[in-house]
């Protein structure tokens, strides 16, 4: 079955056993492009993993899932590698930075592998990093950094290919509240401007409430959704399906 054409990412049925555990147990869902979608639940309710099988870096052993129009479910190892690496953006918990290369450098990372010119890949990692209100941290190593400095950091090498995708696994979950609400407004904003589609991972309902859209999970299943939060900018109408 073929997705429906206003999605940008689309699922079914998707059921991943990992270590002999169920994590996702037939979970479904279309995002739009453009769309701020929250994954929301508890710890260990399968918002990581269905992140990874959306993005193409686990394969469910069941289910679809398609990025436009192409099968990630079904392409090769090469295939998928290269649609994530292209295509798609990754911000973890933690920052995981290269700690021998400075700020500029580790926020132009994903641009220099791609074989973009130092000079481009450092103007793009600059804007993004002044963007995220940490461009006088550009030619410090990480380790001379706090960690609000570092993750701002991350987001900015996670935004510096502009991809189509970005998925943020509880990005801000290890910042002060002040700080991650700021880095928030900062990433949807940034988001919004681009038309770049975000997944966000978090058990956090004041994250949640900046989303477009909240999709809960359960023990690896969908348990219903969240109305649109007030004031959110208008996608109306999505495609969702348990
Ligand atoms: N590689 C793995 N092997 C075995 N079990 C796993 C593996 N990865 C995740 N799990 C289990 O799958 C369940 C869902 O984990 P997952 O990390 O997807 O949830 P989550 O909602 O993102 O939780 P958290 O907020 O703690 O990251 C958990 O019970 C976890 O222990």
């Amino acid at each position: 079955m073929a997705p429906p054409d206003n999605d940008v990412l689309w699922a079914r049925s998707l059921h991943c056993t990992l270590g002999g555990t169920d994590v996702l147990t037939g979970v479904s869902l279309g995002v739009r492009e453009g769309e701020i979608l929250a994954l929301v639940g508890p710890r260990g309710s399968g918002k990581t993993t269905l992140m990874r099988c959306l993005s193409g870096q686990t394969v469910a052993q069941q289910g679809e899932v398609w990025f436009n129009s192409s099968p990630l479910h079904t392409l090769g190892t090469a295939q998928r590698e290269r649609v994530r690496r292209e295509r798609f953006g990754w911000i973890d918990p933690e920052p995981g930075l290269v700690p021998e290369l400075t700020g500029w450098e580790n926020a132009a990372l994903p641009l220099l592998l791609r074989g973009i010119s130092h000079r481009t890949a450092k103007a793009g990692a600059l804007e993004w990093l002044d963007r995220l209100d940490i461009g006088a941290a550009a030619r410090r190593r990480p380790h001379t950094l706090n960690h609000s400095q570092r993750q701002r950091i991350a987001i900015a090498r996670a935004l510096v290919t502009t991809p189509t995708v970005l998925f943020a696994d509880e990005p801000t979950a290890t910042l002060h509240r002040a700080d991650g609400a700021q880095v928030l407004r900062t990433l949807t904003a940034a988001a919004r401007s681009h038309r770049i589609t975000v997944l966000l991972a978090t058990h956090d309902p004041e994250v949640a409430a900046l989303a477009d859209r909240s999709v809960a999970l359960l023990d690896g299943r969908r348990v219903g959704s969240v109305p649109p939060a007030t004031g959110a900018e208008g996608v109306t109408a999505c495609s969702l399906s348990v």
